[in-house]
């Protein structure tokens, strides 16, 4: 238990009997049995080593593999995929793991590529490129695909692992009531890795997916969620409610329609849940009491997984679709190549030529120029491509250096380790913390700076340096985590962030001393440089010059478009300031006829009068404007609510009716147990009397002789009833209890009966309530559109009558209303307007102030009988389990569990509540 759970007064509901049975505390006779059960102190390794080594084994020989970690909220998912500093989760052990399987394969070349993805709220997004939003699933023949998602080559454990710190910072994480750092959606990494065997061994290309997943957790209802979390919640709910059904279907081994197009986390795992790949489920289970039920819904969602069966295979692709090959083929390729251009350059090409070819450039001879620099580029391009290419590959350090000391670094491929071995780069690496993460190439093809380090080399230091960089963020997302949770264990964070600060430093001391050994290695390269290697240098410089000359002119043309476009829009704003400028002038030009006509009136004070009156008016239209804008949204607020209640008096007529069928059919039963009741009572009176008989007979069965001296009386209707009430072999105290039995069931369901009509008639209640509301509400609105009409009214100054037809097509209550429309509205309402109407048409409006202050009191009123209706008990008793935003449907299941709405339980052959399998479905309005 966490000490959250211990804090809240919990007590152990659930516990690990042995490592192969969960046994409940209350209850010993319910037990689970799984393959592996881990109690409270094994260690993360522990479950890697069952549940996950054998799948990251098997991945690395070609057969898919799938991981994940299914459970409710802070039941300990992320902690067993992903976990922290001190105890790693199943993905970083897998990637250790995948990383010293190639180093214990000679003999094959690896390339590994990783993506990580999330789905939250039903969207696909690409953790590793924050503009790969909302990705869609597609189809091929080797199965379902995220369509654009992003892959990196990983070429070590460091580097894979900052792929999914810099993952971890764009994915979404949220607090809950049960945990702090709660995930809000699914995460898929997935490793998918290529090998093949060397030269004359080559057998194929082996290809294959290792997906490792840690899912968002369940959430209950107890989890107070509101808005966003709300939202997230009911998309976990209904993604984990998928999963459930396509498990159970798989699980049930029949050809049925399997649902995975539901969800997009089936959809993703449909090639993993029935294909040909092996599938590891981690079960995360609290033993607290408090969650007693969702720690058994887990449970038997886990029996129903373990009973799919999947028939693991090895994939193979064709060697043409296959990147290693790609890579392998493209390399031999550009060697060649490079060897052409290299030998043709250094035969046509001189200094002096390089020297006119400079001046012609000068002169402007293009042509020259351009076959100086494609050459150089092409030349850079393909010697950079194939060190590229070259380093992606993985091999084990066994295979290139015969009688290598297997010192258990890896190597990327080639042949140069025996340079960094020897050289003091080499130390370097070994001793760092991924040893041996060596990126070889052909050396041999790649030119080498005299008392410096091989380009290779130099590029294997650059890369080092970058991985370093992506562990020093791993390691600072990692601290970042741990500072967040050091508010509720100071002393063990404390420790734990001092360990990781100082690994930290250390890694930047590592990091310094590579790049120190870079810039020394370019410096003693710089002055031992032979002529030739001068002239290259130079060459290079000259190309980057040329290229940064290119790149300057493309810079100052899009400064030129810029200065163009800057100088349209000065131009523009120039044009825009004239119009406004001559508008002012309008404006002026029109405020100065009034003061016109006032001086043919002779009166100064009339202009003043009139402006104070123009102000005020404006004034008065900005108010009256400002409540148009409060009514309007008040009355799409009542139209909201009105849709609401009428959704809630349909669910309510729903349940009635749903009521109403059960009610029927108790009477039914009621009505054939009475009837069986009346028959049994006739058999007993009927015993009574044989029984009677026989005792005045004074034939008393214990002293008759047993049935050998029955059978010698004389035959008789009481002798034949009696023997045939002896041949049925029945007691009359058996009978009577029988009935008494029968007495206490039809009195239980006549109590059941007579509940039934209590709820019926309080739904009956409920559902009147609500027409009494909504009328209610219905008139409000309908008031407060004839307000509005009249405050339009006002703002527009009096009005002749002529235009109240005008004023009546404005009126846009015929479209939001549609009752006002068909002229069923309230009669209060019609006599409100009437008298409005008539006392417009009198010219007897009231004055704004009052009106306002009407207006005012009517918003006050309306707000408190919102406040009135939200208040009306349980916000949460009518909506739906698994969504929480529909309402329930009168659905009735098999266990009497009304809590689902209609696309949510056609969705589930379960119910989410007590998990009894549905079999049936009634629907209530369908009856
Ligand atoms: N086996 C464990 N040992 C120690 N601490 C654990 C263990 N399992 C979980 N925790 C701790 O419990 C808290 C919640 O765990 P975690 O975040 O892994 O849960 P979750 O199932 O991923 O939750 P959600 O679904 O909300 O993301 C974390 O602080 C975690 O460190």
């Amino acid at each position: 238990m966490s000490e959250r759970e211990y804090q809240r007064g919990d007590e152990v509901a659930w516990y690990a009997d042995g490592d192969k049975l969960v046994r409940n505390e209350y209850n010993p006779a319910t037990s689970y049995a799984f393959d592996k059960v881990f109690g409270e102190y094994s260690e993360t390794q522990e479950v890697y080593d069952v549940a996950a080594g054998p799948v990251i084994k098997a991945a690395m020989e070609g057969i898919n593999g799938t991981v994940f970690a299914y459970g409710v909220t802070s039941s300990g998912k992320t902690h067993t995929m992903h976990g922290d500093h001190n105890s790693p989760g199943i993905i970083p052990l897998a990637i250790k793991d995948v990383f010293s399987i190639i180093q214990d394969t000679p003999g094959r070349e690896f390339l590994l590529r990783v993506s990580y993805i999330e789905i939250y709220n039903e969207v696909i997004n690409d953790l590793l490129d924050p503009t790969g939003q909302n990705l869609r699933v597609r189809e091929d023949a080797q199965g379902t695909y995220v369509e654009g998602i992003k892959e990196e080559v990983v070429l070590s454990p460091g580097h894979a692992l900052s792929f999914i710190a810099a993952g971890e910072e764009h994915r979404h994480i949220g607090s809950n009531n049960f945990n702090l750092l709660s995930s809000r959606s699914h995460t898929i990494f997935t490793l998918m890795i290529e090998s093949s065997s060397h030269g004359d061994e080559y057998d194929g290309v082996i290809f294959s997916q290792l997906n490792l997943i840690d899912l968002a957790g369940s959430e209950s209802s107890k989890t107070e969620t509101t808005g966003l979390r709300r939202k997230e919640g009911s998309y976990i709910n209904k993604s984990l409610l998928t999963l459930g059904t396509v498990i159970g279907k798989l699980s049930e081994g029949r050809a049925s329609h399997v649902p995975y197009r539901d969800s997009k986390l089936t959809r993703i795992l449909q090639s993993s849940l029935s294909g040909h790949g092996h599938v590891s489920l981690i079960c995360t289970i609290t033993p607290a009491s408090s969650s007693m039920e969702e720690t058994h819904n887990t449970l038997k969602f886990a029996s129903r997984a373990k009973r799919i069966e999947i028939y693991a295979s090895q994939n193979k692709i064709i060697d043409e679709k296959s990147l290693i090959k790609k890579y392998q083929r493209e390399i031999s390729a550009l060697k060649l190549e490079l060897d052409q251009l290299r030998r043709g350059m250094l035969v046509g090409v001189n200094p002096e030529e390089i020297m006119s070819l400079k001046q012609k450039l000068e002169e402007g001879q293009v042509k020259m120029q351009s076959r100086l620099e494609e050459e150089e580029e092409a030349k850079a391009a393909l010697m950079s491509r194939i060190q590229r290419l070259t380093k992606l590959i993985l091999v084990s350090s066994k295979n290139a250096i015969p009688g290598n000391d297997d010192n258990g670094s890896l190597l990327l491929n080639g042949d140069i380790q025996n340079d960094l071995i020897s050289s003091n780069v080499g130390s370097t690496i070994t001793d760092s913390t991924h040893a041996g993460e060596v990126i070889s190439g052909s050396a041999s093809d790649v030119k080498r700076l005299t008392g410096g380090l091989s380009i290779d080399e130099m590029d294997l230091l650059v890369e080092r340096v970058k991985m370093l960089a992506g562990e020093i963020a791993f390691s600072t997302s990692t601290m970042k985590r741990l500072v967040e949770q050091s508010a509720n264990d100071p002393e063990n964070s404390k420790t734990q962030i001092e360990d990781l600060e100082r690994e930290i430093e250390d890694k930047r001391r590592q990091m310094r001393d590579l790049e120190k050994q870079i810039v020394e290695s370019n410096e003693a390269s710089i002055s031992n440089t032979s002529l030739a290697d001068m002239q290259q240098t130079m060459m290079q410089l000259m190309t980057q010059i040329d290229e940064k000359g290119f790149e300057l002119e493309i810079r100052s043309a899009d400064n030129r478009i810029l200065q163009e476009e800057l100088q349209n829009k000065c131009e523009e704003n120039k044009e825009l300031q004239e119009r406004i400028m001559l508008l002012e002038q309008q404006l002026a030009m029109a405020n100065q006829k009034p003061m016109t006509s006032s001086e043919q009136h002779g009166s100064k004070e009339y202009i003043d009068g009139l402006r104070t009156k123009i102000k005020i008016q404006e004034v008065e239209n900005e108010k009256l404007k400002l409540q148009h804008v409060h009514i309007s949204e008040e009355n799409s607020g009542l139209y909201v609510q009105n849709q609401k209640l009428s959704e809630e008096a349909s669910y309510a007529k729903e349940l009635a009716s749903a009521a109403a069928v059960e009610l029927k059919n108790l009477a039914g039963e009621v009505t054939k147990l009475s009837l069986e009741n009346a028959r049994l009572e006739k058999e007993l009176v009927a015993a009574c009397e044989l029984a009677n008989s026989k005792a005045s007979n004074g034939g008393n069965r214990k002293f008759d002789g047993g049935k050998p001296g029955r059978k010698g009386r004389s035959s008789g209707r009481v002798n034949n009833a009696y023997d045939e009430f002896d041949s049925w072999n029945l007691d009359p105290e058996d009978l009577r209890m029988e009935l008494q039995a029968r007495k206490q069931r039809e009195s239980r369901l006549e109590a059941a009966l007579s509940e039934k009509e209590v709820f019926e008639e309080e739904y009956r209640k409920k559902l009147e309530d609500a027409k009494k509301k909504e009328a209610s509400l219905e008139n409000d609105l309908a008031n407060m559109w004839v307000l509005v009409a009249q405050l339009k009214k006002e703002a527009k100054g009096p009005v002749p009558e002529s235009n109240n037809n005008e004023r009546n097509t404005e009126r846009p209550e015929p479209t939001n209303h549609p009752k006002v429309e068909n002229g069923e509205q309230n009669n209060s309402v019609v006599k409100e307007r009437q008298v409005l109407d008539v006392s417009q048409t009198a010219h007897d409006v009231p004055k704004e102030e009052p009106l306002v202050a009407r207006l005012k009191a009517r918003m006050q009123e309306m707000k408190e009988k919102e406040v009135n209706y939200v208040g009306n008990g349980d916000a949460n008793s009518h909506v739906c389990k698994v969504c929480f935003e529909s309402p329930t449907a009168a659905m009735l299941l098999p266990c009497r569990h009304f809590s689902l709405c209609k696309s949510c339980s056609l969705a589930c052959s379960e119910c989410p509540i007590c998990r009894t399998k549905i079999t049936d479905r009634i629907f209530a309005f369908a009856s």
